[in-house]
């Protein structure tokens, strides 16, 4: 890698509950990190686990000039810990995925003469035609989603161009929702962002265009031609494609950071930005996963994801352009159901200790003695249903667990899940299957040892939790030299592997793979149960 030592690179993550940042330097270690907590430390914008859920329980937002205000936090942050901007020569970043910002008419004039003497938040309170931006914890926009299916000839077809189905949380039904609800915003937007767009514009003090593999996240994007779908985006809104601009290859150099942070931070002027992608790509390049591996990321959702070469879109998971490699996909599962449930549990069953919560681990048998749970505090993405469900050893429906039972059964299910549907995606544990786990509750031992006996393979994590952030700390270094035609694995091949966390215990295989069938039947009888209910089948 060209850089010397004393040069640094910077990956920030918007993501749903925090703003994250990680440095590394020219020999690609990690000399930095920093956060800024949304609910705790700007609690003036009243959010829980960073959104709004609205009345309806269906609309869920978070307001754009948090995530600003979160960068000047971060920003000043870091200054008072005497880090140094000026040896910083490119950043990238990533935001939670399918999130959009609605840039009001003249906030790109703002955007380009922003005053080093005062914080981002003040200048740019007004330059958001709507202020609460949908989330991809959304789920209102089920009628925009059967819309947008009928208009391209049907779901499958929809994933043919796009990758996925519509998905409620998917930005262009989410467009498609404003455009019908709030007409006068909409005509008052000049620019419609994604959240990781929106923070790499931030940093250039201009628009940033929207990168493939974020972008892929939309159903707007033909993920094959990398170009906008003229059908997708006519079924969700009017003169859509001027106000979303032009994609760019995730590895794309934009420019370098506008005079806003050279002169109130003392970054360089040549300091580079790299196209932001979304924080599941982020962390895809953070783990640096190799074709055959599983990542799994126990975020505030939790997701599964993997590296393809040969897509094939089907109406269940998603596939998106992969963020490293514009020849490659990756694909993607995601369960919405994952540390808010897994915070509840700890809270009833475990006195709200992680310690207490992990010694109920401890101290269950694999398997639960046949106990298993459905646990979907919220509509679930994968499957679409809702509600918690528990089962004894002989199938039958109880009322309740008792507190350790209740811990393990919540695992193993959310777990169950996970490999029910990565198989389903056609993904085949094999000998050498490496599971890559991130994301906050990566940082429990005991979790990830079920983890790993559930897929009956070693578990492995990096050393930092937020794999987006290193994942985009290390695109930026990848950005330099893509361009001269350099892979991203070249680029990287000094940076540490990540570590064997845990591995499977003696059995694992045994009792899991019977009870992987009995999950798979009894969540298609729940789905079925549910849709039968809302006269669905
Ligand atoms: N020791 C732990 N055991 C289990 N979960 C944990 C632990 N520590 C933190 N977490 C979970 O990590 C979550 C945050 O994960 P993170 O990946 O930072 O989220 P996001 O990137 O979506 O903001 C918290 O909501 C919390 O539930
Ligand atoms: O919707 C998805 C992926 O499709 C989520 O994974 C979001 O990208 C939020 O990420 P976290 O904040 O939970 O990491």
């Amino acid at each position: 890698m060209a850089a010397g030592a004393d040069s640094c690179f910077l990956g920030f993550d918007f993501s749903t509950q925090q703003l994250k940042v990680v440095a590394v330097d020219g020999n690609l270690e990690v000399i930095h990190q920093n956060s800024v907590q949304f609910d705790s430390e700007l609690p003036e914008f009243r959010t829980h686990g960073g959104v709004h859920i609205h009345e309806d329980k269906l609309t869920v937002t978070s307001p754009a000039l948090m995530w600003v205000k979160a960068l000047d936090v971060l920003l000043e942050k870091m200054r008072n810990t005497g880090f140094d901007f000026s040896r910083v020569k490119a950043i990238s970043g990533s935001g939670q995925q399918h999130g959009s910002v609605f840039w009001r008419k003249g906030a790109r004039r703002t955007l380009n003469q922003l005053d080093p003497q005062k914080h981002l938040h003040h200048q740019l309170q007004e330059c958001f035609a709507v202020r609460d931006s949908p989330v991809w914890m959304d789920s209102s926009t089920s009628d925009q989603c059967q819309c947008l299916e009928t208009a391209v000839g049907g779901a499958q077809r929809l994933a043919d161009i796009t990758g996925s189905r519509a998905y409620e949380r998917f930005t262009g039904n989410q467009i498609a929702k404003i455009y019908h609800s709030k007409p006068k915003e909409f005509s008052e937007t000049e620019r419609i962002s994604l959240i990781s767009s929106f923070a790499s514009s931030l940093f250039l003090g201009d628009y940033a265009p929207i990168d493939y593999s974020d972008g892929s996240g939309m159903n707007l994007m033909d993920i094959f031609e990398k170009q906008w779908s003229r059908v997708c985006l006519d079924a969700a809104a009017p003169q859509l494609a001027e106000r979303l601009g032009d994609l760019t290859p995730s590895t794309a150099v934009l420019g370098c950071v506008s005079l806003y942070y050279t002169e109130r931070y003392g970054f360089a002027e040549s300091c580079n930005v790299v196209a932001f992608t979304g924080d599941n790509p982020g962390s895809l390049a953070g783990m640096r996963l190799q074709e055959g591996d599983l990542a799994v990321s126990l975020g505030t959702s939790d997701t599964v994801f993997l590296w393809i070469r040969g897509p094939r879109p089907s109406v269940e998971g998603h596939i998106f352009c992969n963020p490293v490699d514009c020849s490659a996909y990756m694909a993607l599962i995601c369960f919405k159901n994952g540390s808010f449930t897994r915070e509840r549990i700890r809270d009833e069953c475990a006195g709200g200790s992680w310690e207490c919560f992990s010694s109920a681990l401890r101290a269950t048998p694999m398997g639960n003695n046949g106990h298993l749970g459905v646990y979907f505090d919220v509509m679930e993405i994968t499957p679409h249903f809702a509600g918690v469900h528990r089962f004894n050893a002989e199938g039958q429906r109880v009322a309740s667990f008792e507190h350790e039972m209740e811990i393990r059964a919540l695992i193993e299910g959310q777990f169950l899940a996970k490999r029910v549907h990565a198989e389903k995606l056609g993904y085949k544990i094999i000998a050498g299957t490496r599971v890559l786990a991130t994301g906050g509750a990566s940082s429990n031992k005991d979790i990830l040892q079920v983890l790993s006996d559930v897929f009956s393979a070693p578990v492995y994590i990096i050393d930092v939790t937020n794999s987006a952030c290193l994942g985009c700390a290390y695109r930026a270094v990848h950005g330099l030299e893509a361009e001269a035609g350099a892979s991203f694995t070249e680029t990287l091949r000094n940076a540490p592997e990540p570590q064997l966390a845990v591995r499977p215990a003696p059995g694992a295989q045994e009792v899991y793979a019977p009870l992987m069938l009995r999950y798979a039947a009894l969540e298609d009888q729940l789905l079925k149960d549910h849709q039968k209910s809302q006269h669905l089948l």
